[in-house]
């Protein structure tokens, strides 16, 4: 038997959406310029399993020199335990978010307390972590709604309390934390990024075909471990192969016994994302990529900037419309 040899690139999709810039997003992100002035931290989230690829050119410009005068932008690399642990790029644990943000506070004395923001793309877990830091500063429940979609959050809330210095004796002010709706790239110029964002989860499932998600899935898997699903076949680089014994596995078959491959692409999509279908990032860190990245970001910020300003106009033709009497669509 031959040796199996997986893909060694993956093909270049030309016609795949470049973008899920909605409505909400660029107004989230024109709620939070306005209130950058009040903030004294920004938790950054990022994607452990894409560390380059989730960062957002928006979020550099917004916080373009604001980052002075004892302000600080914190960057956490979110969903750790779905990346796979060598080459995982090192983030802080809630402990130590919490323990700089209690020291930094305290060192600044304000009477009204301190005021951090969590920023990040849609589905990125900022709900969550701005939950896990209520539990673990003030030992209180949930105060964010989380999902599996991205969008939930869709409005900048009221702050909440996650350190409070009357119950915490190392700390001598409160620090408030806010969450804010997950704001998308504008513009990807890489096809293959869309691909990476949509597959952990940035983008609605709706946009991208779960079909070409799974293959994408399958071409990192191959080159990971294509044993994790050997419980359905052998090594294969055709995922129209793997899907429909799957499906015949699993019993998603339409009427006709015809194989459902939208749903089993889905099915295993959803596998990986809950860490069922091995653990691994979708970049490739190393300096050379690290740089390669840092060198695309000034052109990335650039269109993304102008793909901005164009929904930015096209939002605001649709408001007027819709004022005149039409419906306004968003996405
Ligand atoms: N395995 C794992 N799942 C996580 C982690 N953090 C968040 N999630 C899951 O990721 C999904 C999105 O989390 P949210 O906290 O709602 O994400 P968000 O960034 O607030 O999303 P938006 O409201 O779209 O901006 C949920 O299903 C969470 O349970 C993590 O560290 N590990």
């Amino acid at each position: 038997m031959t040796a199996f040899v997986p893909r060694t690139t993956f093909p270049a999709l030309t016609s795949l959406p470049r973008s899920y810039y909605l409505g909400h997003h660029a107004a989230g992100l024109a709620k939070m310029k306005t209130m950058l002035n009040q903030i004294d931290f920004v938790i950054e989230c990022r994607d452990a399993r894409i560390p380059l690829t989730s960062r957002n050119p928006m979020f550099e410009d917004l916080l373009s020199g604001w980052a002075s005068g004892g302000r600080e932008r914190i960057v956490v690399y979110t969903k750790q335990d779905l990346a796979v642990e060598e080459g995982r790029t090192p983030s802080k644990t809630n402990k130590e978010i919490l323990s700089l943000l209690r020291d930094r506070s305290s060192a600044r004395q304000s009477l009204t307390g301190a005021h951090a923001m969590v920023v990040g793309l849609p589905n990125v877990g900022k709900s969550t972590l701005l939950n896990a830091l209520r539990a673990g500063g003030v030992k209180k429940g949930k105060a964010a709604h989380t999902g599996a979609q991205p969008g939930v959050t869709r409005k900048i809330g009221t702050g909440v309390k996650i350190i409070d210095s009357e119950n915490d004796a190392s700390a001598s002010s409160d620090v408030y934390l806010l969450d804010t709706p997950g704001v998308f790239i504008p513009y990807v110029p890489d096809a293959e990024a869309m691909l990476k964002l949509a597959l952990s989860g940035s983008v609605k499932d709706t946009v991208i075909p779960p079909f070409t998600l799974a293959d994408y899935l399958l071409f990192h898997v191959n080159h990971q471990n294509p044993e994790v699903y050997s419980n359905y076949h052998q090594p294969t680089n055709s995922i129209t192969d793997l899907l429909s014994a799957m499906a015949h596995k699993i019993g998603r078959l339409q009427k006709g016994g015809e194989v459902d491959m939208d749903g089993t692409a889905m099915w295993m999509i959803q596998r990986w994302r809950n860490g069922h279908l091995d653990r691994f990032g979708l970049d490739l860190v190393n300096d050379e990529t690290v740089a390669k990245y840092e060198r695309g970001g000034e052109d990335e910020r650039g269109s993304s900037l102008s793909q901005a300003r164009k929904a930015g106009k096209e939002a605001a033709r649709q408001r007027s419309r819709a004022k005149k009497g039409g419906a306004a669509t968003e996405g």
